[in-house]
């Protein structure tokens, strides 16, 4: 099943205020809308994302298609966005319609919208109404309401794409969500885990409390890493994932890829996940020559299922030779791409221990690195 994100924030925002409408307005260092972008482009089961824009704020356009985001014009009407961004995403499954308002959507919300659609042909969260229910008349209380079965409700709001674009299509007036068209069309909708945190900002004040929100839930971890192989009978080594000719191979039971077993290393100790031998024991016939690209792989997938970004990676070769410099480029382009995060966060640099120690005498290769994970 592809499952597509449709992100509208095409709105003006005007109950909230502010110099421009709330998606571009900061939430700490970033603007509402790259908060809400970054937790569904770290979401391990959404393929593509499109995001609806006003035709006022086109000029923001670039900066989404750059990083692979599909880009369609807005409405008048939230219906008439959603609708417009569903056209732009023909190739779908699912679709998840999510408002760029609601910046602290945590990952868990997403995964159970998704998970509650294999039986389902709608979900989305909601929360259940706490507080008592009163009728206002003029500040006056004029009446009070039953709370039970009522919930308040939350984006993203899931469906199959194929009955969410028949059901806006037939969809006639202004609807409150997209919840309301699926069931004008006759679709059945699951009540997922809402979260209380998923707040819309909608007032000014909405801000203020989506930044605590989201300082409280950024985890920032630091993993290091460290690794040695010896040098033995063989025409090159591979570092990092690049294949240098060297009159010396190094020992290992895998290809010995000393640079990115000690990057994986590193993001399994971010994630407090044992090390590379916990999850490939050597041990297991099936590793014997395996490339070492599987294990760091599986460790970037891992973070990635945990909810994290990598954030950098800087890795550091500790030998006489072969010479690293040359290579240091091919290097990082091989591990950014590994990891799946720019070659700007990927640092490989080498130094010599001054002839001293192991690899001052060229017995080995050692390795130390560090990678920074980021859950927000
Ligand atoms: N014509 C519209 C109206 C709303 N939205 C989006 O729908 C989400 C939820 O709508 P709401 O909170 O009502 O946003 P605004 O319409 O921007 O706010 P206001 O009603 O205060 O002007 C927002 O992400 C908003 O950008 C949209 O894409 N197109
Ligand atoms: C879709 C929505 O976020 C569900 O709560 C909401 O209906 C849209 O915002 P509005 O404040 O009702 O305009």
């Amino acid at each position: 099943m592809r499952v597509c994100a449709l992100i509208v924030a095409a709105g003006r925002g005007t109950r909230a205020g502010g110099p421009r409408p709330k998606q571009w307005q900061s939430l700490g260092k970033t603007r509402v809308i790259d908060h809400t972008l970054a937790t569904f482009e770290g979401h391990k089961e959404v393929a593509q994302i499109a995001i609806v824009l006003h035709p006022d704020d086109m000029n923001e356009a670039p900066y989404f298609t750059q990083r692979g985001v599909k880009v369609a014009i807005g409405g008048a009407e939230r219906s008439d966005s959603v609708r417009a961004g569903l056209a732009a995403l023909p190739d779908c499954d699912l679709v998840l319609i999510h408002d760029a308002a609601r910046p602290c959507v945590s990952a868990q919300v997403i995964s159970d919208v998704i998970a509650a659609l294999e039986t389902s042909d709608g979900a989305a969260p909601g929360v259940a109404v706490s507080d008592a229910l009163w009728v206002g008349d003029k500040n006056c209380v004029s009446g009070t309401k039953d709370r039970n079965g009522l919930f308040a409700a939350q984006t993203p709001q899931g469906f199959r794409y194929k009955q969410i674009v028949a059901a806006h299509a037939d969809y006639v007036g202004t609807a409150a969500d997209d919840v309301a068209v699926a069931r004008a069309a006759g679709l059945n909708v699951t009540i997922t885990a809402g979260d209380p945190e998923n707040i819309k900002i909608t007032t000014p004040t909405d801000f203020a409390r989506a930044t605590r929100i989201l300082e409280k839930k950024m985890d920032i971890r630091t993993g290091n890493g460290f690794d040695v192989h010896a040098f033995g009978p063989g025409d090159h080594v591979m570092l990092c994932g690049v294949k240098i000719p060297h009159d010396h191979g190094l020992v290992g039971h895998s290809d010995a890829d000393v640079g990115l077993h000690t990057i994986t290393d590193a993001i399994y100790g971010a994630l407090a996940a044992g090390d590379i031998g916990t999850h490939f024991p050597p041990s297991d016939p099936q590793w014997k020559g395996a490339q070492s690209h599987i294990f760091l792989r599986h460790a970037a997938d891992l973070a990635r299922d945990q909810g994290f970004t990598i954030t950098h990676v800087d890795c550091t070769l500790i030998c006489e030779h072969p010479k690293v410099g040359p290579h240091a480029a091919a290097m990082r382009a091989a591990v950014a791409d590994m990891i799946g995060i720019d070659v700007d966060r990927t640092s490989v640099k080498a130094t010599t221990s001054e002839r001293l120690g192991f690899t001052g005498r060229g017995e080995g290769i050692a390795c130390m690195a560090t990678a920074t994970l980021v859950k927000t």
